[in-house]
């Protein structure tokens, strides 16, 4: 089971994720996210990752090739594109400038869940709201879960991270308010207990 732990802003959270088995580190750069990091900040916390994850860079309402020269410059390893506003022209910018892009959709934007239709090398399915940690409805998924590399994301937390495996049966799982004791604030106690439910799942 892939794991993304999303929306760092410390290296003493950073520590705590990897020791804990994260795959992937994510960075969120939207304007209004409470856990929004600038350019500087990034480059300091891909710094304390040191190769030791992936680290992802997570924006929803910035131009995709501006996010991807961002990514380029911070040495980022991949650009998730967020929501509905990124169509293939938009991935297909953000992929002449990195080779890593993601596409995270929710089934109420885009019910197109084959993984690569945009040349993404990732298909992330997330709440209609992302970052809120609002749960979904995953019964749609029993018959109709994307095959190969996709990641489940949206209201997960320690408690209900390995039902939903059970459910989705996702390649991978991704948290950020779930691992949170606060917006914006995580929680070193749930991180690790998410990384272990969703690693015993
Ligand atoms: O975390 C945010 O603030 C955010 C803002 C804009 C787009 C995506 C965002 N986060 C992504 O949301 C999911 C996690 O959601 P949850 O908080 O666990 O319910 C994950 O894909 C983040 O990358």
């Amino acid at each position: 089971m892939y794991l993304k732990i999303c929306g760092l802003r410390t290296a003493e959270h950073i520590e705590v994720a990897l020791a804990s088995g994260a795959d992937a580190i994510g960075f969120v750069m939207n304007r209004t996210s409470s856990r929004r990091v600038d350019v500087d900040q990034a480059r300091r916390l891909v710094a304390v990752v040191a190769g030791r994850a992936d680290t992802v860079l997570v924006v929803n309402d910035m131009p995709a090739d501006e996010a991807a020269r961002i990514a380029q410059q911070v040495g980022i390893d991949v650009v998730q594109l967020h929501g509905p506003r990124y169509d293939a022209a938009a991935f297909a910018d953000a992929l002449a400038i990195v080779p890593r892009v993601w596409r995270a959709t929710s089934l109420a934007d885009d019910p197109d869940l084959s993984v690569g239709a945009f040349g993404e090398e990732v298909l992330l399915l997330d709440a209609p709201k992302p970052g809120s940690g609002e749960t979904w409805d995953l019964s749609a998924l029993v018959e109709r879960a994307p095959a190969g590399k996709w990641l489940l994301a949206g209201g997960l937390n320690p408690d209900n991270v390995a039902e939903a495996i059970a459910t989705a049966k996702p390649w991978g799982v991704d948290v950020s308010s779930g691992v949170e004791s606060a917006p914006g604030e995580k929680d070193s106690f749930r991180i690790a207990a998410f990384a272990a439910a969703a690693r015993d799942a």
